[in-house]
């Protein structure tokens, strides 16, 4: 079952002679329980299509259906409701609020959906401890290392209980040590069910997915699937794990 599916979205930016025509037409879909990745070079607008996937933008033209739902044409509101609860997002700089302790921001967006504050925060406590930090519950962000707070985000993106979750460049802001343990805990959330889908600049870490979008020039160029299978999740990243396609 195709959880989302994306029919010739487009996106510019600016008008007339400053108009940057930035998406002309994206189409593909996404399976439940697949992981995909989003590749390209620089400026090709990666993270354009996963901000209208994460319903942080709209497209101009296209349908983009979650779950069968077409929410292409949903208003600020609209979308505000569905966003964490349709899908989750994990941004590249974290995004957590400092003043907050690692539980209360996984538990933050839940507010904006209804759900009662005991649930909030026996949800947040559950995702974290899937991530790995049942330890760190009462700590604030700048207690934790850079690749802790990228897991507290994606407990944030887990708790929505969407099932579906984007990731934008997860890695960019870690070192490689950090980068490589967030890459295999998606994995392994992957393993378990999650839906993924990644932008990431880096050929190793795309070769974890079971497929890779390449975009280029505003359009899906090519397509490549894993042809032997995903890295071992119990193993440890190496170069030699990578998949060819
Ligand atoms: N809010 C915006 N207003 C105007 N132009 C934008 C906006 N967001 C993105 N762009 C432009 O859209 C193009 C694609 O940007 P985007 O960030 O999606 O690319 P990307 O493939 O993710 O790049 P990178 O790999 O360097 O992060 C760029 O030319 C960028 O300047």
């Amino acid at each position: 079952m195709d959880v989302l599916q994306l029919n010739n979205i487009q996106k510019t930016f600016g008008e007339g002679g400053q108009a940057n025509a930035v998406l002309k037409g994206v189409s593909f879909s996404v399976a439940k329980g697949e992981f995909v990745a989003i590749s390209g070079p620089s400026g090709c607008g990666k993270s354009t299509l996963l901000s209208i996937m994460g319903l942080l933008d709209t497209p101009d033209g296209g349908d983009y259906l979650i779950e069968g739902q077409n929410v292409s044409s949903l208003n600020a509101d609209g979308r505000a409701q569905l966003r964490g609860k349709q899908v989750g997002f994990v941004f590249q700089a974290f995004n957590l609020i400092d003043e907050l302790t690692v539980q209360e921001n996984v538990a933050l967006p839940l507010k904006y959906q209804e759900v009662a504050k005991s649930e909030r925060l026996s949800r947040a406590k559950h995702c974290l401890e899937q991530v790995g930090l049942g330890d760190k519950l009462n700590l604030l962000p700048n207690q934790l290392s850079g690749g802790q707070q990228q897991r507290v985000s994606i407990a944030r993106a887990l708790a929505g209980q969407s099932g579906i979750v984007l990731v934008d460049e997860p890695t960019g802001n870690l070192d490689s040590k950090n980068g490589d343990a967030v890459m295999k805990l998606l994995q392994d959330l992957n393993g378990q069910g999650t839906t993924i889908v990644l932008v990431t600049h880096d050929p190793r870490y795309a070769d974890m997915a079971h497929r890779t979008i390449m975009l280029k020039d505003g359009l899906v160029e090519r397509e490549m699937v894993a042809s032997s299978g995903l890295v071992p999740a119990n193993q440890p990243i190496r170069e030699s794990d990578t998949v060819a396609v």
